[in-house]
């Protein structure tokens, strides 16, 4: 019967969508730094950044630069992002994309799904454990990887207390706005202490500016950086990611 074979195919056809598929843990896997380059035009700490904003010209520096990911910011009202940018880079890139957005609710994540994302962010300080969790969850049934971030111990212990792959260890503040890049030092030892280190992947965020700063992180161990406002200034995003020495 005809409906058989209908259903027999879905079933294969769904079978192949909901195969798992983990670009970014691909990338920060490989032996050499991982560079996530963010495509970021504001932001609450710094106003505007890039007033010749294009995001695609922006896009095509960071693949040329050799980025292992692009992270996009959609949020509308703090950081002048958009869905629509987020979608329009979707379609000019194979690298994998993270949506870099405020998620507190299931449908951001179907929507990050239908935008075209590849990895969502889930920021521990403004979720309780239950979301952290349904989202993280949730994620994964979608086949969306996602970065959980923290700033403080506290906020890295609920994080290991959950199913995370990813952790983005975030070196501002996001009260007051300082960066310290020692705040990745302290959560990665947290973590290296609790004989931990092997089962994340660690992405350090913010507040990168210097080959100095590289070299740190570097000797740190982490396996990947999120890069945006130094990039977004940089007249030349792929020299800059050369001086950065990143590779
Ligand atoms: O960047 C901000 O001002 C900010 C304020 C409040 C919440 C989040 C914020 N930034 C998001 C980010 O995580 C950064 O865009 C990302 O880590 C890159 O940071 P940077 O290289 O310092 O631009």
């Amino acid at each position: 019967m005809i409906l058989d074979k209908i259903v027999q195919v879905k079933k294969e056809e769904i079978a192949a969508l909901k195969k798992p598929n983990h670009p970014l843990q691909a990338k920060l896997a490989e032996p050499d730094l991982s560079l996530l380059a963010e495509i970021k035009k504001a932001s609450p700490s710094k106003g505007l950044i890039k007033a010749n904003f294009q995001p695609i010209k922006q896009l095509q520096a960071y693949q040329k630069a050799g980025a292992a990911a692009i992270s996009v910011l959609t949020d509308q009202q703090f950081f002048q992002g958009s869905t629509e940018i987020l979608a329009q880079v979707r379609q000019a890139t194979n690298l994998p994309v993270l949506r870099k957005e405020f998620i507190i609710d299931a449908i951001q994540v179907y929507q990050s799904l239908f935008l075209g994302a590849d990895v969502i962010l889930l920021i521990a300080a403004i979720l309780s454990q239950q979301q952290l969790e349904k989202l993280l969850s949730l994620s994964r049934e979608l086949g969306l990887e996602a970065i959980v971030e923290v700033h403080t111990a506290a906020e890295l212990a609920r994080v290991m207390a959950t199913e995370a792959k990813i952790i983005g260890i975030n070196n501002r503040n996001l009260h007051d706005f300082t960066v310290t890049l020692q705040t990745t030092a302290e959560l990665l030892n947290i973590i290296k202490n609790k004989g931990q280190r092997a089962n994340y992947y660690i992405i350090a965020e913010s507040g990168i500016k210097t080959k100095t700063d590289i070299s740190y992180l570097k000797d740190l161990g982490v396996d990947g950086v999120l890069i945006g406002e130094t990039l977004m200034r940089a007249p030349d995003p792929i020299k800059k990611v050369k001086e950065l020495g990143i590779s």
